[in-house]
């Protein structure tokens, strides 16, 4: 219990006066900008496709605190998540499980994403969001369709959730933290 206790001090201790820089991205409609909201406001709110991005400060875990900045996923103006690469501490991205015809063109943007040198070694905490949808893919289909072990140069996790509910985000959130701490203290050291 006491190791488990300073473990998760020590994990906290990072976020307190200086909050990790948090891409989110992904395929227009997969839901990034009603995540966001769940999570600081813990409502649902109305979205309207973003043009450009939002960005919150958040604390979606007790003593956590993350600077999110959701870009909007639309087709022509995906060529901008580039502007948004530097100093990102963590990559969340996020993926409508019920549609599969575009997990391919998915992939495509994940990998562009992740080729980039500003993202080198940056963790990823992929969303499988929108698993209430019928016939929605599982956990195990999106680390496939997203060729998610070939990603061997960095961790990554991958989490089911419904950002309507709000089920999953927390524990997606944990994961981040997480592999965010880690990192930092391994860019740290190089
Ligand atoms: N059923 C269901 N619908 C969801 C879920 N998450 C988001 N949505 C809906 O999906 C639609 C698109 O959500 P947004 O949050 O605007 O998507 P986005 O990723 O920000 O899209 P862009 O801003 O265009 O990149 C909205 O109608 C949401 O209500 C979910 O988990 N389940
Ligand atoms: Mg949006």
């Amino acid at each position: 219990m006491g190791a488990l206790w300073t473990k998760l001090a020590d994990i906290y201790s990072e976020f307190k006066n200086d909050p990790a820089r948090i891409l989110m991205v992904g395929l227009d409609a997969a839901g990034k900008t009603t995540i966001l909201y769940k999570m600081k406001l813990n409502e649902n709110v109305m979205t309207i496709p973003t043009i450009g991005f939002n960005v919150e400060t958040v604390s979606p875990v007790k003593g956590v605190s993350f600077t999110m900045w959701d870009v909007g996923g639309q087709d022509k103006i995906r060529p901008l998540w580039r502007h948004y690469f530097q100093n990102s501490d963590g990559l969340l991205y996020v993926v409508d499980s019920a549609d599969r015809e575009r997990l391919q063109e998915s992939r495509e943007e994940l990998t562009a994403v992740c080729a980039s040198d500003e993202m080198r070694g940056v963790p990823i905490v992929v969303l499988a969001n929108k698993q209430d949808l019928p016939g929605s893919m599982s956990v195990g289909d999106i680390i496939t369709g997203l060729n998610l072990r070939t990603f061997t140069d960095r961790k990554w996790y991958v989490q089911g959730t419904c950002a309507v509910s709000g089920d999953g985000i927390f524990e997606g959130m944990k994961e981040l933290a997480k592999l965010v701490k880690e990192y930092k203290k391994i860019r740290k050291l190089t």
